[in-house]
């Protein structure tokens, strides 16, 4: 198994091209199975999760090419099998947005429950509810979700608690349902903006994506159409925190600052000089050690819980004390646990986490098991004095596209080697 191995010290300058988005990518896959003709689908990041995806869909039978590059052309029209099993399901809970669509169109799915992940119990049930008030005959059998539905009926959806698989989930199969769906109490993600700009491409009726009320008028087909995903703001929030906490500079193109507003204004409190443009983000932090920030997390537009850990090694080395406050997963903090073992100064008190800035991390073999816990122990490598292997690092790559050659190009010295804990 392969680990990264970054020696710190390093302070990171120059410029870094942001991939292409996984969480919107993910259910804008899983929603060419609703088009009745083929869909190219552009900015198209190469992860785990993505190709995890693309098996997915040809294991329904979905006709799939990708290019060298970053495009995608899926052809639904040869579904054969409406099933995500549980062999897949297991390795990227995000297999579940396929649930919406195989019903709406195919009027059947049977979905391995996802269960829950390192990071929390993560239910489904506010995606089953929103289902079987549009008229779907859904039980659960065997750990799948058994779900049917000759043709989804429009309804008034008012959502439990801010989801946003489920908000993209219910939004997908209002498309093709009879009549008019209004999801209240909606995810605002950029995501699922942008999830809703690609079905409209395909020919839906939405309105609203973006606030807490989206409005579906259901039609009878989708269309075939051509997208690209919007750039990746945790990927770009992930590289502006590495030229933080390494006191550099760091330009990231191809972003979008206006998906990133809480995270930019905390960065700024933190001490950076932040400049944007159309396309581009330059953060500059001129040397300076970075000044604690007090972090919560909460549904978009407020701070993304997955910006938390890399804000939580970037405060392990700021001036002062910070709380970093968890409210969307209930196990969130693993990485809080490895970077004691780097020296940071962490006190863990339910939901909050109490973190002193020390002046220096001192390297150590680290491991996380979730994604973002996993990047943020590459962010804190980068300041640590000596050479910091972080472990079980498939995580990174269902998420992070080369991510040891981008910080390679930004003056990081890191590099993939083999071996390391199984
Ligand atoms: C593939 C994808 O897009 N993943 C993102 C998505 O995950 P995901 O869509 O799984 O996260 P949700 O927005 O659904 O979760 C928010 C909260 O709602 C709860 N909940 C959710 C659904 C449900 O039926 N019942 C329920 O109680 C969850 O346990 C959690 O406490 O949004 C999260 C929150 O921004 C991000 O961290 C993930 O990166
Ligand atoms: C939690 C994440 O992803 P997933 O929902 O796929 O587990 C993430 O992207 O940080």
């Amino acid at each position: 198994m392969d680990k990264l191995q970054i020696k710190g010290g390093t302070r990171l300058d120059g410029e870094v091209k942001i991939s292409g988005a996984k969480n919107a990518a993910l259910p804008i896959l899983a929603g060419t199975l609703l088009a009745e003709g083929p869909v190219s689908i552009g900015n198209v990041p190469h992860l785990r999760d993505v190709t995890t995806m693309i098996q997915l869909l040809g294991s329904m039978g979905v006709s799939v090419t990708i290019d060298e590059k970053t495009r995608v052309e899926v052809d639904a029209s040869t579904v054969t099998e409406c099933v995500a099993p549980y062999e897949l399901v297991r390795t990227m809970r995000a297999s579940i947005v396929v649930l919406g669509p195989l019903l709406a169109r195919f009027g059947r799915a049977d979905v391995s429950l996802p269960g829950g992940c390192a990071i929390g119990a993560r239910p489904v049930n506010i995606h089953v509810a929103g289902l079987q008030a549009m008229g779907a005959e859904i039980h659960i059998e065997n750990g799948y979700i058994r779900a049917r539905a000759d043709r989804l009926k429009g309804a008034r959806l008012v959502l439990e608690t801010v989801t946003v698989t489920g908000t993209e989930n219910l939004l997908m199969a209002a498309t093709l349902a009879e009549g008019q769906t209004i999801i209240e109490n909606a995810a605002r993600e950029p995501e699922v903006v942008d999830l809703a700009d690609f079905l409209i491409a395909m020919g839906a009726k939405i309105r609203g994506a973006g606030t807490d009320t989206i409005i579906v008028d259901g039609v009878e087909k989708l269309h075939g159409a051509s997208y690209d995903v919007l750039p990746d703001r945790i990927e770009t929030g992930t590289f502006l925190v590495a030229g933080a906490i390494t006191g550099g500079r760091v330009k990231v193109k191809g972003a979008r600052a206006e998906h990133l507003d809480a995270v930019l204004g905390k960065l700024r409190e933190a001490g950076a000089v932040i400049t944007t443009g159309d396309n581009w983000i330059e953060l500059d932090m001129q040397g300076r050690r970075p000044k604690a920030v007090d972090i919560r997390t909460a549904p978009h537009p407020a701070f993304p819980t997955d910006m938390q850990a890399q804000f939580a090694a970037l405060n392990t080395i700021a001036d002062g004390v910070a709380t970093v406050t968890e409210t969307i997963f209930e196990n969130r903090f693993m990485h809080m646990l490895e970077m004691r073992r780097l020296g940071a100064d962490i006190r863990i008190e339910g939901n909050t986490a109490i973190i002193r800035g020390v002046p220096q991390l001192t390297a150590a073999p680290v491991m996380a098991t979730d994604l973002r816990a996993s990047a943020s122990l590459v962010l804190a490598g980068l300041v640590a004095q000596g050479t910091t292997d972080v472990l079980r690092i498939y995580h990174i790559d269902r998420g992070y596209e080369r991510i040891e050659e981008k910080l390679e190009q930004l003056g990081a010295q890191i590099k993939r080697a083999a071996g390391g804990s199984t």
